[in-house]
């Protein structure tokens, strides 16, 4: 690589929460010190391009604002490399990283701790998105061999190529035709009869990769109605407390357990909890009077401010069994359906829910879905497991029928005041053993994709899923899932996204055959689909 001082730029994108970067400060400057010991080992030196803030006790870039003001003061044609061990906001980077010249290698510690590597994936989507070249690397101790050799690479060309081996273009491939009719047939009615999702309040913290062009998505059959959080709070206001207590009484009859203590600032109060029963039946009823399909709340910002999480009505709207809601006018609305939730408001992950929950009904299975963080994993080896398995882990509610014994099994805790300081209870359970066909939709080069394959929800011994859970954020819901014939190292580098969408299937064959009928469906909605994997053709 060009660079004759052999100096390379150093940024970090934190949170726009002052609470999350102090927090996570520490183990941010942990990551930094091996990761600079490292690269002066390859002979080369590290420059951080802004400092640590005193009076905000973090180093982080903070803001849109701040990121474009540290790149303005840059040489940008430096080599540069975006290091997260926290969840950051991408737009805090992304205009800096749109017109930066050096090469850009974006890096993440392999730590729980923190969604550091949710915050390297989302930054990845964001960039493939925003159609702007660079590397991605990750590392435990920054000394393993992988490592090593892949930041020589970058050292050496400016470029880090991966193992792709596992992927192959729907294209590229014959299923079945049964699979293959039934998938277009399906994707063909979509297209047909269209579709509304409904947005409440579009672009969640700073995720790029989660707002699909209009355009895009009116090819599929897909249209976008733009919702308001504001609009949200006031439906909440107008439901009657006797209605907030039914959608209570209902999850206590089918035996959630709700993990209420007093102090409201660090414990989830029974308060809290009533708020978020009134957000559930308010957000029902501004879906149904827009024909929505398909809704995303993005809670993080605007809302946060004002009430509760909005997770708890999240995990319950995937649910098919969840508490009745009815209109002002007594009618029940999409009685006995789920109504698919993007978190975030991931439209990517809207669109797939969508698809995913319709297709998996006409199949015969039940289609809850939901989307996960892909925050972390390690190799496990016990009982009949010998593989590597993944926490996927998302930030509040997945839904009760993926759960080891359903209601029953689900509990809800206090949010973590450090992101939601005015609380509100996560939809938390241990998903139930089971194969998954997982997926991915995501934009490249101004076009829809889609990643594709499939997996199993495994069962690990108690106390390992209580050690993950300790190691990562035991408020929220977890599935530890191996992946058919895709490693580590080769899902780290392919995927486009902090989320990863999962749905069970009946059987494993059933996973194959849902599999091979969901990328034709896709397919014929016109994404480019890509199997990764294993994947049975018949
Ligand atoms: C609470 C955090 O902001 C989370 O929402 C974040 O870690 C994510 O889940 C990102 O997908």
């Amino acid at each position: 690589m060009e660079n004759s001082k052999k100096q390379v730029l150093l940024v970090a994108s934190g949170d726009l929460r002052l609470s999350a970067n102090q927090n996570c400060w520490p183990a941010q400057q942990e990551m930094e010190a091996m990761l600079t010991a490292a690269i002066e080992k390859q002979g080369w030196t590290v420059k951080r391009a802004h400092p640590y803030n005193n009076e905000k006790e973090h180093g982080f870039i903070d803001s849109q604002k701040m990121g474009i003001e540290v790149f303005r003061g840059i040489d940008p044609e430096q080599p540069l490399i975006v290091a997260e061990s926290v969840w950051q906001y991408t737009h805090h980077v992304l205009p800096g990283l749109t017109t930066h010249k050096g090469s850009i290698l974006t890096l993440a510690n392999w730590s729980g701790t923190w969604p550091g590597l949710v915050g390297m994936l989302n930054l990845n989507g964001s960039l493939t998105k925003a159609d702007v070249k660079y590397s991605t690397l990750w590392s435990e101790d920054f000394e393993d061999e992988f490592f090593t050799q892949k930041l020589k690479e970058w050292f050496e060309t400016g470029n880090i190529t991966h193992d792709e081996s596992h992927v192959q273009s729907f294209e590229s491939v014959t299923i079945p035709q049964a699979d293959e009719a039934l998938g277009r047939e399906f994707a063909r009615r979509y297209k047909t009869n269209k579709a509304i999702m409904g947005v409440f309040d579009e672009g969640c913290m700073g995720m790029y990769n989660a707002i699909v062009p209009d355009d895009l998505l009116h090819a599929t059959g897909t249209f976008k109605e733009r919702l308001s959080q504001s609009s949200l709070y006031a439906a909440m206001q107008k439901v009657k407390d006797e209605e907030a207590q039914a959608v209570l009484t209902w999850l206590q009859n089918k035996g959630m357990h709700f993990n209420w203590g007093i102090d409201a600032a660090t414990e989830l109060t029974k308060e809290q909890t009533l708020e978020q029963c009134k957000m559930y039946i308010a957000a029902t009823r501004i879906a149904d009077e827009f024909g929505c399909a398909t809704i995303g709340i993005q809670y993080q910002q605007g809302l946060k401010d004002l009430t509760a999480a909005s997770d708890l009505t999240e995990g319950l709207l995937n649910n098919q069994d969840r508490p009745p809601v009815f209109a002002e006018t007594g009618e029940e609305l999409y009685a006995g359906d789920a109504l698919p939730h993007f978190n975030e408001v991931d439209e990517c992950a809207g669109l797939d829910a969508l698809v995913t929950y319709h297709l998996w009904k006409e199949l015969g299975m039940q289609g809850e879905t939901t989307l996960h963080d892909l925050r972390w994993g390690e190799q496990f080896t016990g009982g009949n497991i010998n593989d590597f398995v993944w926490v996927f882990l998302i930030s509040g509610a997945a839904p009760p029928a993926h759960f080891i014994d359903g209601y029953a099994g689900a509990s809800s805790e206090r949010q973590p005041p450090m992101y939601f300081r005015l609380g509100g209870g996560s939809l938390k359970g241990i998903s139930k053993p089971g194969h998954i066909v997982w997926s991915r939709v995501y934009v490249m080069n101004n076009q829809l994709h889609c990643d594709i394959g499939v997996g199993e929800s495994v069962l690990l011994p108690e106390a390992e899923t209580q050690r993950r859970w300790e190691l990562t954020t035991p408020q929220w819901p977890i599935m530890s899932a191996t992946l058919k014939g895709v490693t580590r190292n080769q899902m780290m580098a392919r995927h486009k996204a902090n989320h990863i969408q999962v749905v069970y299937a009946d059987n494993e064959a059933k996973a194959h055959q849902a599999c091979r009928t969901k990328a034709a469906a896709m397919a014929e909605l016109g994404l480019i689909v890509h199997f990764c994997g294993d994947i049975n053709w018949n």
